[in-house]
């Protein structure tokens, strides 16, 4: 981030400086969402295969809990997750891969979240995993009680569902 007098300016994506030190993958469809109210949880979504989606996330307005979950077939890391707090001021930007489940809550009233895909979106092949599954348990702000929910995200199943497909 460069300041000066009228304020800053920034580079948010570079091709060929993401291919070179992070993933070598083109991205295809830019996603924006808007949350009125702190403690909206969305996810945990995956796009199926053969269209999986990598996501590159930042956080335009307010500030998220953004969480990854790896789901990869026969990986070592099956089930486990991480957390990252992205903001605005921070400029933070967390790589999701393709083949990890992809959730954030937000920490502010009126977040506002940009994000990157590999693939474009596909309806027919939209999936997730319960946000509060213990098998995983993400550690989030807030719990099933307080979290606003979309009516899908209320009722996916646990992440033994993948197991038994
Ligand atoms: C994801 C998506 C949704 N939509 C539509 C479907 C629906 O009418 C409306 C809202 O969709 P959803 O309820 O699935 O939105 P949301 O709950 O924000 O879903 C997103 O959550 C985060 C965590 C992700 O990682 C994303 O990949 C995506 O799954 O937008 C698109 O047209 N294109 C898209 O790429």
């Amino acid at each position: 981030m460069i300041g000066d007098t009228r304020g800053y300016f920034m580079e948010t994506f570079k091709d060929d400086w993401f291919r070179q030190h992070v993933a070598d993958v083109g991205f295809v469809q830019d996603n924006q969402a808007l949350s009125s109210e702190t403690g909206t949880i969305r996810g945990l979504h995956f796009q199926a295969d053969p269209f999986p989606q990598g996501k590159l996330v930042r956080c335009l307005r307010g500030a998220i809990f953004d969480v990854a979950v790896d789901i990869r077939d026969g990986s070592p890391t099956f089930g486990q997750w991480i957390s990252a707090t992205l903001t605005p001021e921070g400029a933070e930007q967390l790589w999701v891969p393709e083949g990890f489940l992809h959730g954030y809550c937000t920490l502010e009233k009126d977040t506002e979240v940009f994000y990157k895909v590999t693939n474009t979106y596909r309806p027919d092949l939209d999936r997730g995993i319960a946000f509060d599954d213990p098998d995983i348990g993400v550690d989030w702000p807030v719990g099933r009680d307080k979290a606003v929910l979309s009516d899908k995200d209320k009722t996916l199943p646990a992440l033994t569902s993948l197991l038994k497909a």
